[in-house]
């Protein structure tokens, strides 16, 4: 069986990588959405996602819980290794990641696509500011780190996502099928 694809999904601060997720997901429902588990406040929203504290994060981490995890904005993230379940059986697995992380994932998975959705500083800030998720000192922190450049050699496919929702997902959809890696 061909192994599904890890579909990294990344890109700055309130560009909409989840809702582009979300909206792949209800167009093609055979992939899956990967649940991160994150030293995030239950219930903030945004994504579903599994809230954890610092020391069991560590102690999940120590435990190799994790394929691959990351910190950032203050908190550490990780991906389940119960991706590996879903992509041993064909599965194709969406996952909101980070740009910092890529050459790790890169590493860690046979079947890794970049999705890197795009967008002005404007429409991040007015996006962010919508979301509601952080205060306004964190939403500046993560405007701050809006351009990080990818590293080379990764197949990757970027798309703007300045414009309606439903025609992002569209263009991901079309980018992603057929399977191109
Ligand atoms: N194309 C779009 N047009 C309008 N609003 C959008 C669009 N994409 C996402 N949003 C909204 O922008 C905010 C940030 O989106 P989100 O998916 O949480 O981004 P990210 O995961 O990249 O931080 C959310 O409130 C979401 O509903
Ligand atoms: O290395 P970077 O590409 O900058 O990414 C750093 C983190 O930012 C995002 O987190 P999160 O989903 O909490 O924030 P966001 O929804 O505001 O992007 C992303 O999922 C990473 O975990």
């Amino acid at each position: 069986m061909k192994p599904g694809r890890l579909i990294a999904v990344v890109g700055p601060s309130g560009v909409g990588k989840d809702s582009v997720m979300r909206g792949i997901n209800e167009v093609l429902p055979q992939s899956h959405l990967v649940r991160r588990v994150i030293t995030r406040a239950p219930e903030l929203g945004g994504e579903v996602y599994d809230p954890v504290t610092v020391p069991e994060f560590q102690a999940m981490a120590r435990d190799g819980a994790f394929v691959v995890h990351w910190g950032a904005h203050g908190l550490h993230y990780g991906i389940p290794v119960s991706v590996r379940y879903q992509l041993n059986k064909g599965t194709d697995c969406l996952a909101n990641f980070s740009r910092g992380a890529l050459t790790a994932g890169a590493d860690a998975f046979d079947n890794f696509l970049v999705l890197n959705i795009i967008a002005s500083p404007k429409t991040l800030a007015s996006r962010l500011a919508a979301r509601g998720r952080e205060t306004p000192d964190e939403i500046a922190k993560r405007l701050a780190q809006a351009v990080k450049p990818l590293p080379q050699g990764l197949n990757v496919i970027t798309l703007s996502n300045d414009g309606d929702l439903s025609q992002t997902v569209a263009r991901a959809v079309s980018a992603l099928q057929p399977a191109s890696v």
